[in-house]
C-alpha cells in the first residue's frame, strides 16, 4: 500500500488548526538527522520564566489513554482493537494496540484508500509526516545485519536481539492478519493496494520505538510535533506535561542557542550503545553510558539446568558496566548458580502444601534459598571452597567473552565484503564494534587477572591436586581451560 505524503510546508496550518504552537522554534532538515528543531531567534534562560516552546493538547498524546480514547470515539477502530489487539504484553502492555492504532492510520492516509471507514483523526494526517526509512537494525538488509556479528546486538552463539525481534514481529504480523480475516470491512482494507506487508508493520514498531517517549503522567507515547525533536547529550530543551496535561518543549537551564541553532533532548544517556542503535538508529559518541548486556546459556550438561532456570525465574543475562576509572565490573546473577553442583551441596525437592499444591525449592547446604537465586554470589562467600566456585564463575565469563572477541575479529575480516551498504549504517555498526570490543578486552584483561591471582590460591591448589588424584585415572577432569 502507498504512503500518504504531507509536505513540511503544510505543517503550520496542521499545528493551527489542532492547537499546538511554536514559540520562538521552528522544524527544519537536519543535515543526517531528518527533521528536526532549529531556533527561531537567539534564545537563552537564565530562570524559570521562558514559555514552553512547543505546547500540544493533550488529546493529541498517544498514549495508553488516549487510545482508549480513539477506541470508544470509533466503532470501526474498537472492532479493529477487539479481534487483534489487547493481547502483546512486551514491552509494554499496549504496544500492538499502538501498532494497530498507527496501521489504521497508515490505512487511512495512504491514497489507495477510497473511504469506508469513519472519520479520520488528526494523527492520520499527521503519520503522513513520519519517515519511510527508520535507521534502526530491524530495517537492515541481511548483508547490513551481519555486520553486527559479534556485538551484543547480533551475538552468534545467542538467540539475537535483532533476528529474536524480527520473529516476535513475524509472529505478531501473522496474528494480527489472521484476526483481521474475521472482520470483513478492514480485511478488503489491509489487501488493498498491494496490502500491508511484513515490512509495513516492522516499520510501524520502527516508527513507535524510535519516537515515543516516557511522559511524567502520560507513561509511553507519542506526541507529534515533539517527536522531531533530535537527541544530544548534554541537551538544551527537555519535555514534560504541565498542569493542563499538555505536552511541552521547555529551554534547559542555562542554555543559550543562537538562531538556526538546533534544539535537542536527551534520549537517555545512561542508554549503551547498543540500545541506542536497536532503539533509534544511531550512537552518540559523546555519551558516557557504556555497557554491554549479553544473555547467558546454561550448561549442556547440567542435570540441573533446568531446575536452576526455572527457581532463578528471570531470562540469565551478563551485564558489564564501565565506569569512571575505565575499571569495568561485570554481573552475571545466574553464572553463580550455574556453577554450583549437588556435590556443593545445592539440591531442589518438590514440597508439597497441604492444599495438594506441589512446589519446586532450591537448598544450599540444608538451608532453603529459592528466593535468594539472584544473591547465590553472597551467599556461597562463606563457604570454604568460595575460591573454587568463583574460579568456576569466571572461567564461564571468561569464555564467553572470548568468544565474542573472536566473533568481532572475524567480522573485521568480512567488512570489506559489504562495502556496497549505507555509510551512515556501517559507521553505526563499526561504532557499535568499537565500543564493545574495547570494553569487552578490558573486562577480559581483568578477568584473566584474577583467573591467574585464583589457580595459585592454596585453597584452589589443593582442591585441584585432589580432584587430580581421585580422577587420575578419568577423563571427566573439571575443566577450567
Ligand atoms: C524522535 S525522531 C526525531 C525526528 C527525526 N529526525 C525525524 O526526521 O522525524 C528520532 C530519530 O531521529 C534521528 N536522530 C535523532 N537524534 C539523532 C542524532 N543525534 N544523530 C543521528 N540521528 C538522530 C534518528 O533517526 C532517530 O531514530
Amino acid at each position: 500500500m502507498q504512503r500518504g505524503r504531507f509536505p513540511l510546508a503544510e505543517l503550520p496550518t496542521w499545528c493551527m488548526l489542532n492547537n499546538i504552537t511554536f514559540a520562538g522554534v521552528r522544524v527544519a532538515d537536519i543535515e543526517g538527522r531528518g527533521l528536526g528543531l532549529v531556533a527561531e531567534k537567539h534564545l537563552r534562560r537564565e530562570n524559570d520564566e521562558l514559555p514552553a516552546l512547543l505546547t500540544i493538547p493533550k488529546e493529541l498524546i498517544l498514549s495508553a489513554a488516549t487510545l482508549d480514547g480513539y477506541a470508544k470515539e470509533s466503532k470501526d477502530f474498537r472492532e479493529l482493537l477487539d479481534a487483534a489487539g489487547r493481547q502483546v504484553e512486551n514491552p509494554a502492555p499496549y504496544w500492538g494496540d499502538i501498532l494497530l492504532f498507527l496501521l489504521a492510520q497508515f490505512i487511512l492516509s495512504s491514497p489507495d484508500y477510497k473511504g469506508g471507514l469513519g472519520a479520520s483523526t488528526a494523527w492520520t494526517q499527521y503519520f503522513k509526516l513520519l519517515p519511510t526509512e527508520i535507521p534502526v537494525p530491524t530495517m537492515w538488509s541481511e548483508s547490513e545485519l551481519s555486520l553486527l556479528r559479534g556485538t551484543s546486538l547480533e551475538a552468534s552463539s545467542y538467540e539475537p536481539a535483532v533476528s529474536a525481534k524480527l520473529i516476535a514481529l513475524e509472529r505478531e504480523f501473522n496474528r494480527v492478519r489472521d484476526a483481521v480475516t474475521q472482520l470483513q470491512r478492514w480485511n478488503e482494507l489491509v489487501g488493498i493496494g498491494g496490502g500491508i506487508t511484513l515490512n509495513d508493520w516492522i516499520l510501524l514498531d520502527a516508527i513507535y520505538r524510535s519516537r515515543s517517549l516516557a511522559l511524567p503522567n502520560s507513561g509511553e507515547s507519542m506526541v507529534p510535533c515533539l517527536d522531531l525533536v533530535n537527541h544530544s547529550s548534554p541537551a538544551t530543551a527537555y519535555f514534560e506535561e504541565n498542569a493542563q496535561d499538555e505536552a511541552v518543549l521547555l529551554l534547559t537551564k542555562g542554555a543559550n542557542l543562537l538562531e538556526r541553532e538546533e534544539l535537542t533532548i536527551d534520549y537517555g544517556h545512561d542508554k549503551s550503545a547498543a540500545e541506542m542503535l536497536f532503539s533509534y538508529g544511531f550512537i552518540d559518541s559523546t555519551s558516557p553510558a557504556k555497557n554491554i548486556v549479553l544473555p547467558v546459556e546454561s550448561m549442556d550438561d547440567d542435570p540441573l539446568a533446568k531446575a536452576k532456570l526455572y527457581v532463578f525465574g528471570s531470562a540469565p543475562n551478563l551485564k558489564i558496566v564501565d565506569s569512571d576509572t575505565g575499571i569495568p565490573r561485570w554481573d552475571a546473577p545466574f553464572v553463580h548458580l550455574m556453577c554450583l553442583n549437588d556435590e556443593d551441596g545445592l539440591c531442589f525437592k518438590v514440597l508439597q502444601e497441604t492444599d495438594g499444591s506441589q512446589h519446586l525449592r532450591m537448598f544450599w547446604q540444608d538451608l532453603d534459598v529459592t528466593e535468594e537465586a539472584e544473591n547465590m554470589e553472597i551467599i556461597i562467600r562463606g563457604h570454604k571452597l568460595c575460591r573454587i566456585f568463583r574460579l568456576r564463575a569466571i572461567t564461564v565469563v571468561l569464555g564467553m567473552i572470548q568468544r565474542q572477541l573472536e566473533a568481532l575479529a572475524t567480522v573485521d575480516e568480512k567488512v570489506i565484503l559489504v562495502e556496497s551498504e549505507r555509510p551512515h549504517i556501517q559507521q553505526a555498526a563499526s561504532q557499535l564494534k568499537t565500543v564493545e570490543k574495547d570494553l569487552f578486552k578490558r573486562i577480559h584483561q581483568l578477568l584473566e587477572h584474577e583467573q591467574t591471582e585464583l589457580f595459585q590460591d592454596e585453597s584452589v591448589t589443593t582442591y585441584l591436586a585432589a580432584m587430580n588424584g581421585t580422577q587420575q585415572d578419568s577423563t571427566d577432569d573439571e575443566d577450567f581451560s
